[in-house]
């Protein structure tokens, strides 16, 4: 991953230290540590624009007013304020000129929070919001502020530009939607992205100008996020965005903990049986499901270790992932995996040939290990998961039986 300078000025060595050891805690952190103003200054001369993002001490021994701030923000670097004395119209000023987070030393949470901040920044990089809000200006307002957090903001005049830019890009990540628009208003686009499968894990923010009351709860209702009213401060603008976005992110953690094997990042058995019913409801018939199972593997765990075995399977889990691309892979248990498809029989035999082509012509780690597999294929009966899965379990059976190292369809 690309690393990220971040320039830090501050007159405490302490401090300096206390931060330093925090962002060297984030691998793709390169913390840049400056002790005075002119220390920042000749910095950026020298390579300014490739700082990523800033945190930055207001009062330095040669610049006591803030003067960093102003500094910081002329090379348009994102930057962070941390400080030891709260004012809340100097709090108000800096936001205003464009600091994203004004931060008190007063405990040492506070230089945890002035991480986060950092980190939020990095992963927003690149991060999709689409802007859905017919008045120019308020849209142009979300944008600022959008992209002073580096998030990709894209714009839609309307219900129905937004719901088209959805379905044309899937990896919008946030739709901010006001509520009085032309065409489709938001609580109708809401609605409708909600009761299509594909938008569930769309983040979306509500918005809508002051008085209507009871809008709030009906956006919220109809599966929004969070919602906003205007006008809005824009230190709350970011507060909802970021946390509506972390609470999404730790459900797909959760999700992911739940349904993806930690060794080969496929999906766990589990996954495979809830998924798989639905597959072949949806598949009527035109389906094909191999079960894989490495050959020997106790030996390969004798003989090296499990360690070594373990790392094996790790491997092979992204040599099914290329060699099956766009079907459905499964770790079924221990050396045993399994990849569903809606393909013919043929389709999925020749597959499955040249992955264990592929497998053949492979060697893993340094001690160029050998695997290879067999394979049990079926098709003919592909009408429920668990009579397929009893099919290719018998084939694969004979696989073995026969030398290994090959694939038995039922066809
Ligand atoms: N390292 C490691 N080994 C595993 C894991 N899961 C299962 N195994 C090993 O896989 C081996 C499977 O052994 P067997 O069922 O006898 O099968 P085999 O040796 O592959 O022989 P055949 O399947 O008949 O070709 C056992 O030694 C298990 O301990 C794992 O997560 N890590």
């Amino acid at each position: 991953m690309e690393e990220r300078k971040i320039l830090v000025v501050e007159d405490s060595p302490v401090v300096l230290k206390v931060l330093h050891h925090l962002l060297s805690q984030n691998p793709i952190f390169v913390p840049v540590l400056c002790a005075c103003y002119e220390d920042a200054e000749k910095k950026l001369k020298e390579a300014g624009n490739t700082h990523f993002a800033a945190i930055v001490d207001l009062n330095l021994p040669d610049a006591e007013n803030g003067e960093i701030v102003d500094l910081i923000l002329s090379y348009q670097i994102p930057c962070v304020v941390l400080t030891g004395n709260f004012d809340d119209r100097l709090r108000l000023s800096l936001l205003n000129k464009g600091v994203l987070d004004y931060i008190t030393k007063d405990s040492r949470y506070s230089f945890n929070h002035a991480i986060k901040v950092v980190e939020r920044l990095s992963k927003n990089q690149g991060l999709k919001v689409l802007v859905a809000e017919d008045s120019v200006v308020s849209r142009q307002f979300i944008k600022l502020l959008l992209e002073q957090y580096c998030f990709t903001v894209i714009e839609a005049e309307n219900g129905q530009e937004a719901l088209a830019k959805l379905e044309a890009d899937t990896d919008i990540r946030m739709l901010i939607a006001d509520y009085n628009m032309p065409l489709v208003n938001g609580y109708d686009l809401v609605r409708m992205l909600r009761y299509n499968a594909r938008f569930q894990d769309l983040v979306i923010l509500g918005l809508s100008a002051e008085g209507d009351s009871a809008l709030s709860a009906k956006f919220i209702k109809a599966g929004a996020n969070d919602f906003l009213k205007k006008p809005f401060h824009h230190e709350e603008f970011h507060c909802r965005v970021v946390h509506s976005l972390e609470a999404q992110e730790m459900l797909e953690t959760i999700r992911d903990l739940a349904n993806i094997d930690p060794l080969t990042k496929l999906k766990n058995r589990r996954c495979l049986f809830s998924e798989g019913e639905t597959f072949f409801r949806h598949a009527k018939g035109n389906a094909a499901l191999a079960m894989l199972d490495l050959d020997n593997f106790k030996q390969i765990n004798d003989t090296y270790g499990h360690i070594v075995g373990d790392s094996l399977l790790e491997a092979l889990g992204q040599v099914i992932r290329d060699a099956f691309p766009g079907m459905l892979a499964y770790r079924f248990g221990g050396e045993e995996f399994c990849v569903l498809a809606e393909v013919s029989g043929p389709h999925m035999l020749e597959v499955v040939n040249d992955f264990l082509d592929g497998l053949r012509r492979k060697e893993f780690t340094e001690a160029k290990i050998a695997l290879t597999c067999s394979v049990g294929l079926c098709s003919q009966s592909a009408d429920s998961l668990e009579a397929s899965i009893r099919e290719a379990d018998r084939n694969l059976y004979e696989a073995k039986r026969l030398g290994r190292d090959r694939v038995v369809a039922d066809f």
